[in-house]
C-alpha cells in the first residue's frame, strides 16, 4: 500500500536527483515535481489506492504554473520583469479583482430547495422526491387517474419541456404528494390546481415507474395533409398540451411511443416544446368519422377506374378560334428570332377549365380526383436539394379561373423563352393549315390519345367540342430533357398525378387579392369564357374567383409549396421568378418516397 512505500527511497528517484541539470532542491521546484510524478506513475500503474488522486493533483496545469512563478521569483528577484510582476500582484485593483472572483466562486447559485420531509415511510427506497423550479414555461407533463387503482399517474412527459429536461419525471410515475399535499383521492384537475398555484420550487413525492419506456426512435418529418385544432378536439387528453397545425405544415415527430397521441413540433419553431398531435392511425379514424358524418354527395369521385370519371362536357356556345383571333400572344421575339410558345390556346384552356355554368366539375383522371379526406393524414418528407446536373423540377401553377395563372406564366416565359417553357399539349382535333405538328399541339388519333390516358401518360386531359385535349408526361419530359424549366398550369385535382419522383413538381398557388383590390386592378382585364371572347370582369366573376380560391386552398393547400397573391402583375411575376429559382437551387421538403424508394409511382 502507499504508506509502506516511501517515495524518496526509490533508486530511480535517487538517480534523477543526482542529475547535473538540477540546480538545487530548493530552486528546482518544478523539476522536483516532475521527478515525483515519474515516481508516482509507477504506483499509478499498479493501481495503488489514492495515488491516482495525488498524481492528478500534482500534474494539474495550475500547480505547475504556480511552481514556475515561484521559481522565477526566487531565481531573479531583482530583474525588471519580476519587479513589475510583484508590483502588479500587489496593486489594489488586482487584489480587488481576485477578491471579487473568490466571492463569486464561493457563492452557491443553485436554487434553495426545501428540506426533505422527516416522515419518509417504511418503503422509503421505492419513493423519489423530485424538486422542479417552475419558471414561466409550463412543466411539460400531463397526469391522469389510473382506471383501475385510481392513482394519479404521470401520463406523459412532453419532449423538450421542463420535466423532460430535468430527466426526473417519467410517464407511469405515481404521484404521492405535491408540495406536501397528499394527492390520494384527488381528481387530476385538483392536482393541476395545486400546481397552478405553486410558485418557484415544486416538490413531488412519487413512486417511480418500474419499467421506464426505452425510446429508440428516430426523428421523423411529415407534411400535415389535414388540419388539427386541439381546442376543438374533445378527445385530446390535455388540450393545452396539443399542437395545432394547418394543412401543409411540416412537423418534426419526436415521440411515437403512444399509439394514439404523438409528440411533435413545427419545423418553423424547433426551439419550442413539443405538443400532442393525433397519431396517423387516430387522425385517419377522425377523418373517416368526419367523412361519414357529411351529407351524401353523389359527385364526389370515389371510383378507381379512369373510365368512370373522365371528361367534362362543354355546354355549347363556345367557338374554337385560331391563335390569331385569340388575345393571347403565343410568340416571343428573343435575340432576333421568334420563339413560339405552346399551351396557351383558348381551346386547350377551355377544355381543362371548370365550366362557368352550374354543372359540377369532374376533372381529368380519376385517381387524382379521388384525393379525399380519407387519404393519409401525414406524408413523410425529407429535405431535398436538386444537384446542378439533375433535371429541373417541374413548376406547376394552380389557381382559380381568371386569377391570372396564364398571364403570369406567359410573362415568366417571356423573360427568357429559351430557359422557361410550356409543355406542348396533345389533341385529337385536326391540324389546321397554319399549324405545325409539335408546335401548337401534338396531333394524335383518338385511339392514341386514349391509349396514353390508359397508360397513365396524361397529367390532365379533357374534352372540348368533341375533341380531346391534354398535357402529357412525355411533353413535360421533353422540355426537362433539354435542360429547361417546364412551367405548366394544372387544375388542382391533377396535382396528385404530377407528384412523382421523376417530375418532383414545385406547386405554386396563384391567389386572388381582395375584392376591393381586384375591382381596381382588373378594370381593363378580359377573361375567356365559354360564350364570349374578351369579356370584362363583373363583380360576380371576381366573387366566384375568391370563393373558388378559398375552396382550392381548403382542399389542396397541403400540396402548395408557395402561395403568390396576384395583386400587382409585375410584382407577382417577380415573386414567381424568385420562387422558381428557389425551387431549383435551394433545399425544399419533398415526399420521402421521391428520394428514398426506387419503385416510384
Ligand atoms: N395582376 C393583374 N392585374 C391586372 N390584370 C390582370 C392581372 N393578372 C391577370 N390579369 C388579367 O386578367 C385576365 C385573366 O387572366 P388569365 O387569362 O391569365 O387568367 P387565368 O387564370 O389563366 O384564367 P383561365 O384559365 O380561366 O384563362 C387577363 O386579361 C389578364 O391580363
Amino acid at each position: 500500500m502507499i504508506q509502506s512505500e516511501k517515495i524518496g527511497e526509490s533508486p530511480r528517484m535517487k538517480e534523477k536527483v543526482e542529475m547535473p541539470a538540477v540546480r538545487s532542491p530548493e530552486n528546482g521546484l518544478s523539476h522536483i515535481l516532475t521527478l515525483v510524478l515519474q515516481e508516482l506513475s509507477l504506483f499509478y500503474k499498479r493501481d495503488v489506492n489514492g495515488v491516482g488522486v495525488l498524481y492528478d493533483l500534482l500534474r494539474s496545469p495550475w500547480l505547475q504554473a504556480l511552481l514556475k512563478v515561484v521559481e522565477l521569483l526566487r531565481e531573479a528577484p531583482q530583474s525588471t520583469q519580476i519587479r513589475e510582476l510583484r508590483r502588479l500582484l500587489r496593486a489594489p485593483h488586482f487584489k480587488a479583482l481576485l477578491s471579487a472572483h473568490d466571492t463569486v466562486a464561493q457563492k452557491d447559485f443553485e436554487p434553495i430547495l426545501p428540506p426533505l420531509p422527516d416522515n419518509i415511510p417504511e418503503n422509503e427506497e421505492a419513493m423519489r422526491i423530485v424538486c422542479l423550479v417552475k419558471n414561466k414555461q409550463a412543466l411539460g407533463a400531463t397526469i391522469k387517474r389510473h382506471e383501475i387503482t385510481g392513482d394519479i399517474m404521470v401520463a406523459r412527459v412532453i419532449s423538450g419541456g421542463l420535466a423532460d429536461r430535468s430527466g426526473l419525471l417519467y410517464a407511469g410515475d405515481k404521484l404521492v404528494e405535491v408540495n406536501g399535499v397528499p394527492v390520494e383521492g384527488l381528481e387530476p384537475e385538483q392536482v393541476i390546481h395545486i400546481l397552478a398555484l405553486s410558485q418557484g420550487t415544486i416538490m413531488f413525492k412519487l413512486i417511480p415507474v418500474s419499467d421506464r419506456p426505452v425510446s429508440n426512435q428516430t426523428t421523423l418529418y411529415v407534411r400535415a395533409m389535414a388540419e388539427y385544432w386541439p381546442l376543438q378536439d374533445p378527445a385530446i387528453p390535455c388540450a393545452d398540451a396539443g399542437l395545432p397545425f394547418k394543412k401543409g405544415d411540416i412537423l418534426q415527430i419526436v415521440d411515437q411511443n403512444d399509439a394514439i397521441w404523438w409528440q411533435a413540433r413545427k419545423v418553423s419553431d424547433l426551439s419550442a416544446c413539443a405538443g400532442l398531435i393525433p397519431s396517423n392511425h387516430l387522425l385517419k379514424r377522425k377523418q373517416r368519422e368526419f367523412w361519414w358524418s357529411q351529407p351524401f354527395q353523389p359527385h364526389i369521385c370515389l371510383k378507381s377506374t379512369i373510365c368512370e370519371c373522365i371528361i367534362f362536357k362543354c355546354q355549347g356556345g363556345c367557338r374554337e378560334t385560331s391563335p390569331l383571333a385569340c388575345n393571347n400572344k403565343e410568340e416571343f421575339s428573343g435575340s432576333g428570332h421568334r420563339v413560339f410558345i405552346a399551351g396557351f390556346r383558348r381551346s386547350m384552356r377551355l377544355c381543362r377549365r371548370k365550366s362557368h355554368n352550374s354543372q359540377p366539375p369532374c376533372y381529368a383522371r380519376c385517381p387524382s380526383s379521388c384525393y379525399s379526406t380519407v387519404a393519409a393524414p401525414y406524408e413523410e418528407v425529407v429535405r431535398y436539394q436538386r444537384h446542378p446536373g439533375d433535371r429541373n423540377r417541374l413548376i406547376v401553377l394552380v389557381g382559380p379561373s381568371g386569377v391570372g395563372v396564364n398571364e403570369i406564366r406567359r410573362q415568366l416565359i417571356g423573360i427568357n423563352p429559351h430557359h422557361f417553357q410550356s409543355a406542348v399539349p396533345h389533341t385529337t382535333r385536326a391540324q389546321k393549315s397554319y399549324e405545325e405538328n409539335g408546335r401548337e399541339y401534338h396531333y394524335v388519333s383518338k385511339e392514341t390519345f386514349e391509349n396514353m390516358v390508359y397508360s397513365h401518360r396524361m397529367l390532365e386531359y379533357g374534352e372540348y367540342k368533341g375533341h380531346l385535349y391534354g398535357t402529357s408526361v412525355d411533353a413535360v419530359r421533353t422540355v426537362l430533357d433539354e435542360g429547361k424549366i417546364c412551367v405548366v398550369d394544372l387544375e388542382p385535382q391533377s396535382i396528385q398525378v404530377a407528384r412523382t419522383h421523376e417530375l418532383k413538381p414545385y406547386i405554386i398557388f396563384i391567389k386572388p387579392s381582395s375584392m376591393s383590390c381586384m375591382k381596381q386592378s382588373r378594370k381593363n382585364a378580359r377573361m375567356i369564357t365559354n360564350y364570349y371572347v374578351n369579356m370584362k370582369f363583373k363583380e360576380e366573376d371576381l366573387q366566384e374567383m375568391e370563393d373558388s380560391a378559398k375552396k382550392m386552398e381548403a382542399q389542396f393547400g397541403q400540396f402548395f409549396d408557395q402561395v403568390i397573391v396576384n395583386d400587382n402583375l409585375q410584382e407577382a411575376c417577380m415573386q414567381l421568378l424568385t420562387a422558381v429559382r428557389r425551387a431549383q437551387d435551394e433545399p425544399q421538403w419533398v415526399p420521402a418516397t421521391w428520394i428514398c424508394s426506387d419503385t416510384q409511382p
